[in-house]
């Protein structure tokens, strides 16, 4: 069954097509890489498809009742605001809060799946501190880990990588890579089209309406990460040219120069 489906999903916001007509669908164990330029629309298209904000068109999701939706897809936003001075520990526990009836308490179940993330994103050093006395990595990394421990079927993040150092950003990818193995999905908006390369196991690529020729931006291209990024789709989207090989450390991908 599918873990996301959008239909014709379209995003207007002062008279100005921000996603226009989008569709596509998530199915278990794919690693999903949602790239383009600034200003495409990335963060709109998730958040529309969260049913955060209105759109027209359908989502799969956003037609959920909340409970039911919070069950069904974790959620990682761009701004790494944390307003509590709780500790790290009870806010990855916030993940737990879909699971949980009214007044219950946390099972060994949720205390095991909070666990299970602080050690997936390294964060046992950090468990007991402030959460809002992190680093912006040290807070992407908790935010990533409580939806983790929401242990849901879809995991949408919103630039999960950016401001982490190398290996937490690479342990990040291989911890999404690990969660699509297992049969569950990640929809994750990325800049760093080295990591995507490497670890999506597909990229949609979308466009803002003024890098496109006829004006209309929206889904570019879905597939394979070779078959999307072109050497005229990085020209013509981007406004790049990139070198992208194949060795044995598997496919490497490296921004050269840019063409305008
Ligand atoms: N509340 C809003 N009102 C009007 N325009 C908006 C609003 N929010 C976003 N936009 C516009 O929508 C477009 C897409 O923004 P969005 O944040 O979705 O892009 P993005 O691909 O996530 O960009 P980035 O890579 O820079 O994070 C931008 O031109 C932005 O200015």
């Amino acid at each position: 069954m599918s873990l996301l489906t959008l239909d014709r999903l379209s995003v207007r916001m002062r008279g100005r097509a921000i996603v226009s007509d989008v569709s596509l669908t998530i199915e278990p164990g794919e690693f999903v890489g949602l790239i383009g330029p600034n200003g495409a629309g990335k963060t709109t298209l998730m958040r529309a498809a969260l049913g955060l904000i209105p759109a027209q068109g359908h989502s799969s999701l956003a037609a959920m009742a909340p409970r039911e939706r919070a069950r069904a897809a974790a959620w990682m936003p761009q701004a790494r605001e944390i307003a509590w001075p709780v500790t790290v520990e009870t806010l990855v526990m916030l993940g737990r809060v879909p699971h949980l009836g009214a007044g219950q308490r946390a099972s060994p179940e949720d205390r095991a799946a909070v666990d299970a993330a602080i050690a997936q994103m390294g964060l046992q050093p950090l468990r007991g501190r402030a959460a809002t006395r992190l680093s912006g990595g040290e807070a992407a990394r908790v935010l990533i880990a409580r939806a983790l421990a929401q242990q849901t079927p879809l995991l949408m993040a919103d630039e999960p990588t950016a401001g982490l150092d190398p290996a937490h950003q690479i342990s990040t990818m291989e911890t999404f890579a690990a969660l699509a193995a297992e049969g569950k999905s990640c929809l994750v908006s990325l800049h760093d089209l080295g990591l995507a390369v490497r670890h999506c196991t597909r990229l949609i690529l979308i466009a803002p309406q003024s890098a496109m020729e006829d004006g209309q931006g929206g889904l570019v291209a879905d597939g394979a990460p070779e078959d999307v990024l072109t050497p005229e789709r990085l020209d013509h989207v981007f406004g790049i040219e990139a070198a992208f090989r194949r060795g044995e450390d598997g496919p490497l991908f490296q921004p050269l120069r840019v063409t305008r």
